[in-house]
């Protein structure tokens, strides 16, 4: 896919940094400044201190139980719009699966570097273990170590970066993969339904193509934190992203609205789903791909899994006219391939690729 074209350029681990840096005072290193952002406090982040956990929470029981169907699908269509994201509770996938994969993930950052590294990235891929989209030496870094592997369609699988250690890795990476895509095909019907198109019409472009999954490893980093950021801020450049974290306790994802950074509260048990750009477009600007990033614990580390569904690699992506029904075009149709070229262009210089793509109304 379009992304095994974007390499990355070898930088330090930040695990094995993290370590250094958060070590006894004689010893320790500083953060690099590569690793500092310039003004923290010039935006303004919402912490919710109420207990709420900021974005709207939907509930799949309702949304499958005619009664609250309805009701339901609004709520979700709305929280698609107004935030690009939501939680996912009784989502119905059994604790065992996600458990399991929590679990060999945790296991497999445990391990020595030397031990990760059988699973590193190779020149000219962005698939396997170390950092995405370092370009050039005087970009800033992300505070995090990443696994990102194609999980679906199972022959499009690069083995080569699947982790043997723990032995059980790989059946729980499939095993979850399978799962939840049957969960992301059965919410993007009712999206579609809540936006009142057609079910099918968001899940045919979806069902069978690519699904990648992205480990996220955050070591905690005791020296300004507050500087340093886990994820930049972006958009995901896929239909739907489905997250989950392995420790919900520790706060990191920060979703933007209105101008300022929502801290998200991961509720235990659900999932963190987000609008990509390739739905804001197809769906003629009905549900919105909104700027997310990750902030980084002082003293604890967090780990996160994003799962991406992509559409077919080789359609245009452009308003469904299921979602147009009368309304204005309001985006440009791209062909898939080239859309995502000009995201990580527009992503390296800080730029929201989709908001390019709208047209004047
Ligand atoms: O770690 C998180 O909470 C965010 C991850 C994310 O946005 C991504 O992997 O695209
Ligand atoms: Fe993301």
């Amino acid at each position: 896919m379009g992304e095994r074209a974007a390499g990355s350029l070898p930088v330090a681990n930040v695990q094995v940094l993290a370590e250094a840096c958060n070590g006894g005072v004689d010893d320790q290193q500083q953060v690099p400044e590569r690793y500092l952002s310039k003004d923290p406090s010039s935006e303004e982040v919402v912490t919710g201190g109420d207990g709420s956990c900021a974005i709207p929470v939907i509930d799949l029981c309702k949304l499958r139980d005619p009664q609250s169907s309805s009701a339901e699908c609004a709520k979700l269509a709305s929280a698609c719009l107004n935030w690009g994201f939501f939680q996912l509770i009784n989502h119905g996938l059994p604790e065992e699966v996600t458990g399991n994969l929590m679990n060999d993930v945790v296991e497999f950052f445990k391990q020595t570097l030397q031990d990760k590294k059988e699973c590193s990235q190779q020149v000219g891929s962005l698939e396997g273990y170390g950092q995405a989209f370092v370009v050039s030496d005087d970009q800033k870094l992300d505070w995090a170590d990443m696994l990102y592997l194609q999980v679906h369609p199972t022959e499009s699988r690069d083995l080569r970066f699947w982790p043997t250690r723990p032995a059980s890795f790989r059946h729980s990476a499939d095993v979850y993969s399978s799962e939840a895509r049957q969960l992301a095909y059965r919410l993007l019907e009712f999206m579609a339904r809540g936006a009142g198109a057609e079910p099918a019409s968001l899940r045919a472009v979806f069902e069978g193509q690519t699904q990648g999954m992205r480990v996220n490893y955050y070591p905690p980093c005791r020296q300004q934190a507050d500087r340093v950021l886990g994820l930049t801020a972006h958009t995901d450049a896929c239909g739907l992203t489905l997250l989950l974290q392995t420790n919900h306790d520790v706060q990191g994802l920060q979703v933007k609205k209105d101008g300022k950074w929502f801290a998200v509260k991961a509720l235990e048990g659900a999932f963190i789903v987000n609008v990509g750009d390739v739905i804001e477009i197809m769906s003629n600007g009905k549900f919105k791909s909104v700027e997310h990033r990750a902030v980084i614990h002082p003293t604890k580390e967090r780990i996160s899994i994003a799962l991406f569904h992509h559409p077919c690699q080789d359609m245009v992506v452009g308003p469904l006219p299921e979602f147009m029904k009368g309304d204005k075009v309001r985006y440009r149709s791209t062909n898939y391939q080239d859309y995502l070229k000009q995201y990580f262009t527009a992503k390296l210089d800080g730029r929201v690729h989709v908001e390019r793509l709208k047209l004047e109304q």
